[in-house]
């Protein structure tokens, strides 16, 4: 650890907090982070890490609870929380957020920034899309399986010494960065393959990649459900190319079969982020008055089962 390193703090090291968490920390930061249910394991053991890239397991420097007080307010504040409708991000960051930190959002979705800018109007906000395979598979145990390249830059847009600083430590601890003038732009063109893959895995009962895409018309579904969101970004603003459908089929079809972070949540009874990834594609689709029917039904049929899977809850 190095006194002229950024001191960081991961609020909610799961899967994706961790790996990056332990990215920064073998660049020679000092990383902490604040827990919830994996609290007393981290405290007890670390955070253990298996991955092709080495062993990436680590000791926080200081591990917190959520509700905690902080001993001081870090450089970076990185979350890494699901993005959820009943959790109040900017509430949950806000003990830990010092006049000169940094906000460091690594989540899935689309207008995810909105709700921390408003709070937060003077602290600068980094915004990050993770590309990779990584997850939980026991208290404080992560599994990173492939890949992890990072596209970051400063929300609302532009490139600023901020980015460009953490982009440093990320590629100085192993990762490959790719720095954005337009990070919104950059979610939107993540979201033509989350929006329809995510919620249509859950749909399907927590299906991978090769079984939707090799299940008759699941190709096909796909293809109109990527439309339908080219079609919104072009509305709101950021045009793709239509060769990105071609080009998502392909890729998707060279990987072994996958199953996304949310398929992954559906599996493990956990909440799935369903309006990030989906219902604000759809609200964005509504005010510019496009239809997005398949999307819509998708979004429909998914709200009714977290509805029902909420009242079994009770
Ligand atoms: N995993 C992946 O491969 C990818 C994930 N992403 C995105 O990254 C983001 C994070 O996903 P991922 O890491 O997989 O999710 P995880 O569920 O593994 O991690 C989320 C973490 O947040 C913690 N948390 C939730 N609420 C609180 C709180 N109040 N205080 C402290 N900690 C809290 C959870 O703790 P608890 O156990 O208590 O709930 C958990 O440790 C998501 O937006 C996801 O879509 C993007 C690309 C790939
Ligand atoms: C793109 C992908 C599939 C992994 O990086 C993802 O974002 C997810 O699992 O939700």
């Amino acid at each position: 650890m190095s006194a002229d390193k950024p001191s960081i703090l991961i609020v909610g090291a799961g899967a994706i907090g961790s790996f990056y968490g332990a990215i920064l920390k073998r660049a020679g930061c000092a990383v902490s982070v604040v827990l919830r249910s994996e609290y007393e394991a981290v405290v007890e053991n670390g955070i253990l890490i298996e991955s092709d890239l080495g062993d990436l397991s680590y000791r926080p420097d200081h591990v917190y609870r959520d509700g905690d007080t902080p001993e001081s307010t870090p450089d970076y504040l990185i979350l890494c929380v699901k993005v959820l409708p009943g959790v109040d991000r900017a509430e949950l960051i806000r003990p830990w957020m010092g006049d000169n930190t940094r906000i460091v959002l690594i989540e899935n979705g689309l207008d995810i920034e909105r709700a921390i800018a408003d709070a937060f109007p003077a602290n600068p906000i980094v915004s990050c899309l993770a590309f990779i395979a990584v997850s939980r598979v026991g208290p404080g145990q992560v599994h990173h399986k492939a890949y992890g390249r990072l596209v970051m830059g400063r929300y609302p847009e532009g490139i600023d010494d901020n980015a460009r600083d953490l982009a440093d430590l990320f590629i100085e601890g192993g990762i490959k960065i790719d720095l954005t003038e337009q990070v919104v732009g950059e979610r939107w063109r993540k979201c033509l393959w989350n929006t329809p893959f995510n919620p249509l895995s859950v749909l399907a009962g927590g299906a991978d990649t090769a079984t939707i895409l090799d299940t008759e018309g699941g190709e096909d579904l796909i293809r109109t459900m990527t439309e339908e969101v080219l079609a919104v970004a072009e509305a709101d603003g950021y045009p793709m190319s239509a060769d990105l459908i071609d080009k998502n089929i392909a890729g998707t079809r060279k990987m072994p079969p996958y199953k996304n972070s949310m398929a992954l949540d559906h599996i493990n009874g956990r909440p799935i982020e369903l309006d990030a990834v989906l219902g604000n594609v759809v609200a964005i689709a509504d005010q510019h008055g496009v239809a997005v029917p398949h999307l819509k039904t998708m979004l429909v049929a998914l709200r009714m089962r977290e509805k029902l899977k909420a009242a079994e809850g009770q």
